[in-house]
């Protein structure tokens, strides 16, 4: 079976090619590498030895989108594409609107007159906001996001509910909870860009001395050391969730199938945690100041993922100390790539 891969060399996206891959997916992956490299597709090609199908185009360009339909006879696609910078999103929130919507929609357009269904979204539990109650499940009400980019995130899984009632499709949508860590080949992984919005790569630039310190926005949240707690997901574990959803779409009998399933580990680490961890995990030291909280965060989000164990077969189980390491080696990667 042919998947398209939208995105396909960006983060999360990159690990689940090798995944689709290696359980004998045919891939096509569109990126216009507006947030990713192409030497990502050698690394792909590396790790595999495989090479998927790419085309560099923006999914907006609805003509090169048809041609690629036209190539290929396509049985799903995994929606990776989209911006996904929360602040960014309060600038230029019609761009966000634009790119992650509008490559939607052209793509579910491709989908209808075609007739093709198996179709995966990334989505987030920036969804539910600060929820009421944890660990957070799927049946969890959602709150409206703070960003406008949690807003396409939520249009998103409307447009993607309504296509599939009235298309008589199958859609799964993914919520993530924190992906961290690179591949065990050291090959993929996050690419920094600018100053890093998150966690993990502020620990990992301010560990190898590209930051001074790390600011920890605020140790007087109600949690147990002060700081946020999140729910820190394995980016190999969660790839691995998206070839065993597109597994369930296929295989399903059904027509219509809206299937929406959380993805984190289902145990909270608070910041300061997380920054011990990465000291032990890579026997380095991460300089730190406590600051005052971030705008817009919320103080706890932890996911139950007990649906999707129990519907996919799937757990995340990979420690935090070793996603941490694989960070790590990867920063170590790219490091030697500069040289
Ligand atoms: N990383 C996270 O923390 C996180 C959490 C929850 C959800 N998500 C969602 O998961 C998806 C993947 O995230 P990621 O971390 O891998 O991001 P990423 O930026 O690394 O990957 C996205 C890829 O899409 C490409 N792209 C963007 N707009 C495009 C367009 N118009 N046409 C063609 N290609 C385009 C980029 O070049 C990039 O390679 C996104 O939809 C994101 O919103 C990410
Ligand atoms: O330099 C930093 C960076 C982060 N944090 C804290 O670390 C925690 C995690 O922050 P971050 O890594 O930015 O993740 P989130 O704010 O939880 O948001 C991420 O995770 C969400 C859920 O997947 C996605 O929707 C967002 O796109 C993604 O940025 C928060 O408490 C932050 O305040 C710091 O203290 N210092």
């Amino acid at each position: 079976m042919t998947i398209l891969v939208t995105g396909g060399l960006g983060y999360i996206g990159s690990h689940t090619v090798v995944e689709l891959l290696n359980s004998n997916f045919e891939v096509v992956i569109v990126d216009d590498l507006s947030n990713s490299e192409r030497f990502i597709l050698n690394n792909i090609e590396e790790i595999t030895g495989k090479k998927p199908i790419f085309y560099p185009f923006d999914l907006k360009r609805k003509e090169l989108l048809n041609q690629v339909f036209d190539a290929h006879q396509i049985d799903g696609c995994i929606n990776f594409a989209a911006y996904k910078a929360v602040g960014e999103s309060q600038e230029k929130p019609l761009d966000y609107y634009e790119n992650n919507l509008f490559t939607l929609i052209n793509i579910l357009q491709e989908f209808k007159v075609r007739n093709i269904s198996n179709f995966i979204f990334s989505s987030s539990c920036t969804v539910y906001g600060q929820a009421d109650v944890q660990p957070i499940d799927e049946s969890t009400p959602m709150k409206t996001p703070e960003s406008s980019y949690g807003k396409t995130k939520q249009m998103g899984e409307e447009i993607l509910k309504d296509f599939a009632e009235a298309h008589h499709r199958k859609v799964s949508l993914l919520r993530y909870f924190n992906p961290i860590g690179a591949h065990p080949s050291a090959k993929l992984g996050e690419l920094p860009l600018g100053i890093p919005n998150n966690l993990v790569p502020y620990v990992t630039q301010t560990a190898s001395g590209i930051r001074e310190k790390l600011n920890i926005w605020g140790n007087d949240y109600p949690t147990e050391d002060g700081t946020a707690v999140r729910d820190y997901i394995y980016v190999v574990d969660l790839a691995k969730a998206h070839v065993q959803a597109l597994q369930k779409l296929i295989s399903s009998g059904e027509e219509k199938v809206i299937d929406i399933y959380n993805l984190g580990t289902g145990k909270g680490s608070s910041v300061l945690e997380v920054v011990q961890a990465y000291e032990r995990a890579n026997g380095v030291e991460v300089p730190y100041q406590i600051c005052d909280r971030r705008a817009g965060d919320i103080t706890i989000a932890y996911a139950n993922a007990n649906k999707a164990e129990r519907e996919l077969g799937w757990k995340a189980d990979t420690p935090l100390e070793e996603a941490l390491r694989t960070t790590w080696q990867w920063q170590k990667y790219l490091e030697s790539r500069e040289v």
